[in-house]
């Protein structure tokens, strides 16, 4: 793979994102990167300026190479590539986005755009949550809750002036259960390198991208807590069928046009039956879907489909029937393949009501 690693650092406004940063700058672990900052006046990086370019792009003298968002996120990612191209080693990218925003727009640009999904690949989306207001934020605020539930890795920031930081763990926890919790300030090596490709063995770590162990136990509900958190779910679809391309573009395709704004996020390993040696991957958050890639073999034992799940409004058990009749595997009460190709929505179980 000769794409560049992107990283997402999210996190809600105060959350310790610019410290965060700042401790990766000083570990070393941004030479030869790329850091896209919201503002320079943030990050105090005025003693390690060494030169700024015409572009705007500031390069700092361990060779971290800096800048803002100008004009729009697709533009200053080709401005960075294009430097790439010229000869400038560009390890990888890290984009912190502003407290407020919604991590999915950010996402599609790195997956969905037509040129820039085939030279970058989302290396992992980091949330930063205030173990000292982090309840408070979440309860009052949807956008924090997403950005949790589209996390990779949580840093819990603050977690020194907390005390008793159990609750808002075990929040985070149920929000997003296959993201790993780490505490600031986290290391560049529990920060990076949590997507599928693992430059140590090149070549794909599906059980640490997916943690679908984390999921084994059931869905897990919300019902003592705040009415944001009550619309995330996190589950595993799996089967030990080969599904036909079609029937797994039919099933995407359904749930995108249907819910697609509801997908936060859906990562996963399918068995193709006209390949079914070479797994192919699929990654989408939301509606965009990275172009599907598939892999040379499987990377282990476990040959089967495995789709993790995390959703808002949209019941496990619908996308459970939809996909057991899709891929044919039949359980009782379930319609098959051949009554969706009548109705595809009619599956039984989903009032439209999400409780
Ligand atoms: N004690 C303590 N303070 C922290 C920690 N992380 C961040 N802070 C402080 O919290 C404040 C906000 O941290 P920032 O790193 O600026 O947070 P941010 O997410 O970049 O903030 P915005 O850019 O406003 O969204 C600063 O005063 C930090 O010094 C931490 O782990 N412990």
């Amino acid at each position: 793979m000769t794409t560049t690693p992107v990283t997402l650092l999210t996190g809600f406004l105060g959350s310790g994102k610019t410290t965060q940063l700042n401790a990766l700058l000083k570990s070393g672990a941004l030479k030869d990167a790329a850091l896209i900052i919201n503002e320079f006046g943030d990050i105090g990086i005025d003693h390690l300026l060494v030169e700024t370019s015409d572009e705007g792009i500031v390069e700092l003298s361990d060779g971290c190479l800096c800048c803002t968002i100008r004009g729009d996120l697709v533009d200053t990612l080709t401005r960075l590539l294009n430097r790439a191209r010229d000869g400038e080693p560009i390890s990888r990218i890290v984009i912190e986005t502003t407290g407020l925003a919604d991590p999915a727009p950010i996402l599609h640009a790195v997956m969905g755009h037509p040129v820039l999904s085939d030279l970058l690949r989302l290396d992992g989306v980091i949330t930063m949550v205030d173990a000292v207001n982090g309840e408070a934020t979440l309860d009052a605020h949807e956008e924090a809750v997403k950005q949790i539930a589209v996390a990779d890795r949580v840093v819990l920031s603050k977690h020194d002036l907390a005390g008793d930081t159990s609750t808002i763990e075990g929040r985070i926890a149920r929000l997003n259960p296959t993201a790993k919790l780490i505490k600031a300030p986290a290391q560049p090596k529990y920060i990076f390198d949590c997507g599928l490709y693992d430059p140590a063995t090149r070549s794909a770590d599906v059980q640490r991208w997916l943690n679908d162990e984390a999921l084994k136990h059931g869905h897990h509900h919300h019902h003592d807590v705040n009415r944001h958190d009550a619309r995330i779910r996190a589950f595993t679809l799996r089967s030990d069928k080969a599904v036909d391309a079609a029937t797994l573009a039919t099933f995407i395709d359904l749930l995108r046009s249907a819910h697609g704004p509801n997908l936060l996020r859906v990562k996963g390993i399918v068995r193709i039956a006209e390949d079914p040696e070479r797994p192919v991957v699929l990654h989408g958050v939301q509606e965009i879907f990275h172009p599907p890639a598939s892999l040379p073999n499987w990377p282990d034992e476990d040959r089967t489909t495995r789709l993790v799940m995390i959703t808002r409004d949209l019941a496990p058990d619908f996308v459970e029937k939809l996909f057991d009749a899709l891929v044919g595997n039949t359980k009782a009460d379930t319609p098959d393949r051949a009554a969706l190709d009548e109705n595809p929505l009619a599956v039984p179980g989903y009032s439209g009501n999400f409780d």
